[in-house]
């Protein structure tokens, strides 16, 4: 995936066009964004394009130190949030934290 493109699965759409989703949590093949780059967002099932976010911040993050913090920057609980990563990233604990704004 190129740097100024994202996807994301499409039930976190409406969370991340309402604001309350301010982060993305990856791996290492997303751990490149460029802080101050804008990449344009679509849905991971369809590649349907639904906004375009502006990079504030990567930070690298070990699965043990997932927080309340970032649990509430997803709009989930810690427990739900730590699921979710499970799932998706189930061979890894070297994560990264991807802080977003909405651009439009
Ligand atoms: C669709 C895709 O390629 N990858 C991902 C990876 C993560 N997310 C969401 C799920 C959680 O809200 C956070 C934490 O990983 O980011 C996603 O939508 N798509």
């Amino acid at each position: 995936m190129s740097l100024s493109e994202m996807t994301f699965f499409e039930r976190f759409e409406a969370d991340i066009l309402s604001g309350k989703k301010t982060i993305t949590i990856r791996d290492a093949s997303e751990k490149d964004y460029a802080p101050g780059s804008c990449v344009q967002v679509s849905t991971f099932e369809d590649n349907r394009r639904f906004c375009q976010l502006r990079i504030d911040s990567v930070t690298a993050l070990e699965f043990e130190q997932l927080s309340e913090r970032h649990a509430e920057q997803e709009n989930m609980t810690l427990p739900q949030l730590k699921a979710v990563i499970r799932d998706i990233y189930p061979n890894t604990d070297s994560l990264y934290v991807v802080a977003f704004q909405l651009v439009n």
